[in-house]
């Protein structure tokens, strides 16, 4: 690897070990930087070593390697510069092509503008509108785009804050004009109470399942109006342990999969993201990706140590 500049950080580093400099949150360094990790990936010739944001990356390293998911225009801004400076340090992932994953409408347009349609199922979004808090109001949005009850709204930033998990459903359309724009309203899919997380690092797939939203049907349930709802995905509780219907739980085929995770790399630009995908309980070839996540709770995934150093020795590699 060619050096642009004499500083530590541009000088290669020990030609047979790879070095890998993490700029992470507390909660992500305690739930990725396990000593799992640390301990298989060095045996592999891999050594993780902290990145301290507030210094400048110029006098750390020397890295082959970054790996950052901080949220900040200052440390976005020093990496694109020490980028521009560095082109041989790899970078996970580049700071522009994250930024697409921080809108809720910019993340999903990949999917929608691919239309996957494959043998094995159709892959898109539901449909979904943006408020901005322009001169027409939510109700009036929705109702001029016909969007069915019930509906999931979502804040349109998704920038890891807790605001940006804090989702509700809505039972009828008046209730929109209690909400702060800008907002994501989404169709409700129904979909079996269960979904998909597919991890992609690179060209490697792992898919679990994890308990989801259950079906709602608006009238039945006699709720009506916003009602907010907690992270039901989240895997503190495994979907395994609760029932499944045997028509949505079977995973989605491989093939279709590995065409639409190839196909998301190329066109975000990324290697490091999971999928949320959820399977439509009404036409069962049809899978709805309904959120994508830089860089996500990997640390979860069975044997993601081993995974995860295959991923870093494969690019080094290509170095
Ligand atoms: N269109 C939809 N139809 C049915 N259920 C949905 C829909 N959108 C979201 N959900 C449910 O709401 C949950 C949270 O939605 P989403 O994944 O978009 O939020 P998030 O806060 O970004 O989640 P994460 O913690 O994965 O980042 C989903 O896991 C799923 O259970
Ligand atoms: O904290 P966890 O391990 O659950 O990981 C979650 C991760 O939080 P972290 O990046 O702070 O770790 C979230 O990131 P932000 O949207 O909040 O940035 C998002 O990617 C979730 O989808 C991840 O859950 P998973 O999809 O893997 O279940
Ligand atoms: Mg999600
Ligand atoms: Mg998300």
């Amino acid at each position: 690897m060619a050096s642009s500049s004499s500083s530590p950080s541009s000088q290669r580093s020990n030609s047979h070990r790879f070095t890998v400099g993490y700029a992470l949150t507390s909660k992500k360094t305690k739930s990725f930087m396990q000593p799992k990790l640390e301990s298989y990936a060095r045996n592999k010739g891999i050594t993780f070593v902290p990145i301290n944001h507030n210094k400048p990356l110029e006098e750390q390293g020397p890295f082959d390697a970054i790996l950052h998911k901080i949220y900040g225009r200052d440390w976005r801004e020093a990496l694109e510069v020490f980028s521009k400076r560095h082109p041989d340090v790899i970078v996970l992932d580049p700071p522009e092509a994250i930024q697409h994953l921080r809108s809720r409408q910019s993340m999903l347009q990949g999917v929608a503008n691919l239309n996957l349609c494959h043998q094995y199922g159709k892959v898109g979004i539901p449909k979904q509108l943006v408020v901005t808090g322009g001169s027409l109001s939510a109700p009036e949005l929705v109702t001029r785009a016909g969007l069915k009850l019930p509906l999931v709204v979502k804040p349109l930033l998704a920038d890891g804050t807790a605001n940006s998990h804090a989702l509700s459903i809505a039972y009828d359309v008046p209730c929109l004009s209690q909400l702060d724009p800008p907002f994501v309203v989404q169709e409700f899919i129904k979909h079996g109470g269960l979904l998909f997380k597919v991890y992609v690092m690179g060209d490697s797939l792992n898919v679990v399942r994890r308990p989801s939203l259950a079906d709602i049907c608006v009238g039945n349930s006699g709720a009506h109006g916003l009602i907010p709802f907690p992270r039901v995905s989240s895997a503190s509780a495994p979907a395994e342990e609760s029932y499944l219907d045997p028509q949505t739980a079977e995973l989605p085929p491989q093939q279709l999969l590995d065409s639409l995770a190839r196909e998301l790399r190329q066109r975000l630009g990324l290697s490091l993201f999971n999928m949320d995908i959820i399977r439509a309980r009404e036409k069962l070839n049809n899978y709805y990706v309904i959120d994508i996540n830089y860089f996500p709770g990997y640390g979860k995934m069975p044997d993601y140590e081993i995974f995860f150093t295959e991923f870093l020795l494969r690019l080094s590699k290509k170095c």
